[in-house]
Parts: structure tokens; C-alpha cells; sequence
């Protein structure tokens, strides 16, 4: 354990001590650190500098054409016409413009100038395309993935090698060559969930796990969930080069039922743990930090204490970023209960058959963090849009009056009237040989 962790540890149980003297004392003592440097900076065991950073180990997907490196203050579009230019003198091949991804020295530029970074989830080839329509700077394979996308009960559940099924597809969304024209965004960085059961393996086997889903997803790095436990399986891949994403507060990977799914540090003495735990897996090498529902002024604090990059979900708006499923800001389908709600709004006015089955008629069927984007955009949302044409669909089957002339093909004039005439033909032979087996038969019946 480091340092950093083992000292706090110790304040942390002096407030604990003094809990039945209030929080008051509490208080008191937080007021007083503010004051002197923080026990745990003052005893860092080492600067960030010499620390294992990113900055100092290239990691394979930062090998571009010069010029285009992270942080390079030269245009991208002139970069990979130099680059380009040079290949199709050189080989004569057709120009091919590599995608520039969003680096992880990038995020931490953007901290540093205090860019909101924009992150979301991709599960499949269609959603990856959409962050290509918007900068968009990480794309997170999550493992929401199992409760959104394949139905689980809970994140647990997901099996290894869907996951990284799922992330190869996101991968070539955000990759496809097609869009990797200058004038489009850089793509996002990719990483994805280590899905539970790997970091509870021993590091002799949960490396190797999490540098299969690494390779075999095509991702830039991991995101890991945990605190002091997942310690060092992260300094392990962070000191190879493997970037990773610590991930704090509430960690769905850890409750196998939905009510568990709560707010986190509420208290004083769990914000402190929160930030002690915090600079400990910066620590290890994390190269951003994931805060999941904590009060918004608590990972404000952890913020402004860490170096590295902070992304929030549920965390307020005092992270250096924000995470979101998409299909929460598309307003989709993605429970039972959501769909009957779609159901429910369709069938306003009338009597309606779904509303009778919802448990409260205005329950809260995502959790507090979610804004529902799609609606706000344009007046309606993923799940009534796809609700709306599976109904219209059918409808229209059902009447025939799906597909029409200009949905289907045509055949040559001259082809369809050699297709008739043959067929005519081969009818009437078909006829003539049913008429001569219905005479067997009936001479048959004679016989008998
Ligand atoms: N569609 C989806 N969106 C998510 O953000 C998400 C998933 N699925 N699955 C994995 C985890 C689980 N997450 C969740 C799920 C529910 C709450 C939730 O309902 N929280 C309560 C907190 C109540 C409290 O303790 O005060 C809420 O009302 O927001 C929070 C995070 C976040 N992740
Ligand atoms: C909710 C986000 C942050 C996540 O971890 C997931 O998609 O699994």
C-alpha cells in the first residue's frame, strides 16, 4: 500500500474516533486541513513528475506521422496531406488518411485548459458512427453493455467474450476509413470495462485477461472498477504502457441488485476515503478517474486534488468531464418498464392497457443522472421512435400496403416475357402429368 493511502487511512480513523463527538469535529478538522497543505500531498512519497506518467511512455496508438503527435501544434489536415502526398508519390498506393484518436496526454491537455471532456457509450457498430457525428472524446465500451444491451440482471453476467465481440464492433464504427477524412474530428479514444471476474483472478491470470480484451477488442486502454483491491493489477498494466481508468464511488460491478445502486460518500469520513482512494490509483498509474453518483461538491474536491483527469456520472458538474449511457440520452428502450412507459405516453387520453401495469404511474424508471437529450432535441425519444415504427410496420404488412411499386425490383421486359412463356409451358406439363397419375390412380381403384 502506498503512503498516500496508509496515511490517511490513519486520519480516517481519527474521525472515525471521533464520531460520537459529531461531525462537528469532523468539520473542524477538515477546516484546519484546508488550511495546511493536505496530509496526503505533503506525504507523497514521490513528485507527479518523476511518477509513471503517460507522457513519458508512448503508448502503440500514438504512432502517428509527424506532426500529428499528441499535443503537436501543427494542423491535422496539413499533417496527413504531407503524409498522404509522400505515400502516393513514393508507392503509388490510393491516398489513405489515418484517423488521428484522441490521446490520452490530450485528455490531460484538456484538464489543463479546462475543456470539458465528453465521453459515452458505444455498444455496437451504429453507435460508434454516431460519435464520429460529434467530438466526442472517449467511447467507452461499458458494461452496462449487459444490462442495456443483452438483457442481464446486472453487470456481472456479462460473459468475457461478448464483451469484447461488442467492442470490435465499436471499434470499426469509430475507425471505418471512410470517415477518417481531416476535416471530421479526431476519433475517441476506446476503452472499454474490464468485465467482472478478471481483476478478482490473481495477477498472474488477470493480466493476461485484461490484456486479451485490450488486443482482441482493438481498444486504446480499460477502465477498472474498484478501489485499493484493483491497486495493483492497475500499476501492473499502467507500468507496460496499458492505459487505464480507475472508477469510483458507485460501482455497479459490485451490487448483484438494483436498490443497492445508491448515492455514494454522503458522509464526511466516506468523502475522505473517496479521496484517499482517489490519489491512490492516480497513484498506480490511472491515466483518468471515473466518479460514479457521489454529491456533486464531493467530486468537485477529489477534482481539484487530482492531477489527472476526472469524469463524472452522477457526480455533478465539478468533473473535468462527463460520462453517459447512450442509450439513456436517446430516451430508448432499455427495460421492460421503460418500453410500457412509451406504451403509456402513445396511448394518452384513451384507457390505456400498459398503465395498468406500471407499478407507480410516474416512477422513476432511470436514475436521477439521466437527461433524456433525444427528447430535447427533438420532441421525441429513441424508444417512441422505434416503438412508432415497429407498430407502423406491421400495420402495414398487415394492410399490404408495405412494400409499394418502388420498393421492389424490376426484370428486362424481353426476360420477363421469355420467364412467361416458359412457365406456361412447364404448367401445362405439370398438368398433364397430375392428370395421368390421377388416371393410375382411379385405374388402380378399379383393380382393388
Ligand atoms: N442504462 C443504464 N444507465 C446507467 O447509467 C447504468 C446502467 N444502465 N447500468 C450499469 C450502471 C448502473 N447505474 C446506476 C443505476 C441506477 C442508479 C440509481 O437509480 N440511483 C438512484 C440513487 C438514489 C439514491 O441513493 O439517492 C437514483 O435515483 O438516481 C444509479 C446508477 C449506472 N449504470
Ligand atoms: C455508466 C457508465 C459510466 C459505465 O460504467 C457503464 O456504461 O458501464
Amino acid at each position: 500500500m502506498s503512503s498516500v493511502a496508509s496515511t490517511s487511512k490513519v486520519t480516517l480513523g481519527l474521525l472515525q474516533k471521533g464520531a460520537s463527538a459529531s461531525l462537528w469535529s469532523a468539520t473542524c478538522d477538515l477546516a484546519a486541513r484546508s488550511r495546511a497543505p493536505p496530509v496526503w500531498t505533503a506525504n507523497r512519497s514521490s513528485d507527479y513528475r518523476t511518477r509513471r506518467s503517460f507522457s513519458q511512455s508512448r503508448a502503440a496508438w500514438s504512432v502517428w506521422p509527424s506532426g500529428m503527435e499528441p499535443g503537436s501544434e501543427r494542423k491535422r489536415g496539413e499533417a496527413q496531406q504531407s503524409t498522404s502526398a509522400q505515400a502516393s508519390s513514393t508507392s503509388g498506393l490510393p491516398k489513405y488518411h489515418p484517423p488521428r484518436s484522441i490521446t490520452v496526454q490530450d485528455l490531460q491537455e484538456m484538464k489543463e485548459r479546462q475543456e470539458p471532456i465528453a465521453m459515452l457509450t458505444a455498444y455496437d457498430y451504429p453507435s460508434a458512427l454516431a460519435h464520429r457525428s460529434a467530438k466526442v472524446d472517449i467511447s467507452l465500451i461499458g458494461d452496462s453493455l449487459a444490462n442495456v444491451a443483452l438483457g442481464h440482471p446486472t453487470t456481472q453476467q456479462l460473459d468475457i467474450d461478448a464483451m469484447v465481440h461488442h467492442c470490435a464492433a465499436v471499434s470499426r464504427g469509430v475507425n471505418d476509413p471512410i470517415l477518417s477524412h481531416p476535416s471530421l474530428p479526431p476519433t475517441p479514444l476506446i476503452i472499454a470495462d474490464l468485465p467482472f471476474g478478471i481483476a478478482q483472478l490473481p495477477l498472474e491470470a488477470a493480466v493476461p485477461a485484461a490484456l486479451d480484451v485490450v488486443r482482441k477488442g482493438r481498444l486504446h486502454g480499460l477502465k477498472i472498477e474498484g478501489g485499493r483491491e484493483v491497486i495493483p493489477l492497475i500499476s501492473h498494466l499502467t507500468s507496460f504502457g496499458t492505459a487505464v481508468m480507475a472508477h469510483i464511488g458507485l460501482q455497479p460491478q459490485r451490487f448483484s441488485s438494483a436498490s443497492a445502486l445508491s448515492l455514494q460518500a454522503r458522509t464526511a469520513v466516506e468523502a475522505i476515503e473517496l479521496l484517499d482512494e482517489a490519489l491512490a490509483l492516480e497513484e498506480a498509474g490511472a491515466f483518468a478517474m471515473l466518479i460514479e453518483c457521489v454529491p456533486g461538491r464531493v467530486a468537485a474536491e477529489v477534482t481539484k486534488r487530482l492531477r489527472i483527469p476526472t469524469i463524472g456520472i452522477g457526480a455533478g458538474k465539478g468533473t473535468d468531464g462527463q460520462v453517459l449511457v447512450q442509450d439513456d440520452i436517446l430516451g430508448e428502450i432499455n427495460s421492460p418498464l421503460s418500453l410500457l412507459r412509451v406504451l403509456e405516453a402513445q396511448e394518452q387520453g384513451g384507457e390505456s392497457p400498459s398503465s395498468s401495469l406500471l407499478p407507480k404511474p410516474s416512477a422513476p424508471t432511470t436514475p436521477r443522472f439521466v437527461r433524456n437529450f433525444a427528447m430535447q432535441a427533438t420532441g421525441t425519444t429513441g424508444g417512441a421512435v422505434r416503438v412508432a415504427a415497429v407498430q407502423a410496420y406491421v400495420k402495414a404488412v398487415k394492410e399490404r400496403t408495405y412494400p409499394n411499386d418502388e420498393e421492389g425490383y424490376k426484370m428486362k421486359r424481353e426476360e420477363w416475357a421469355a420467364l412467361k412463356a416458359w412457365l406456361e409451358e412447364f404448367d401445362q406439363q405439370e398438368a398433364a402429368t397430375a392428370a395421368a397419375e390421377e388416371g393410375r390412380q382411379s385405374a388402380d381403384e378399379v383393380i382393388v
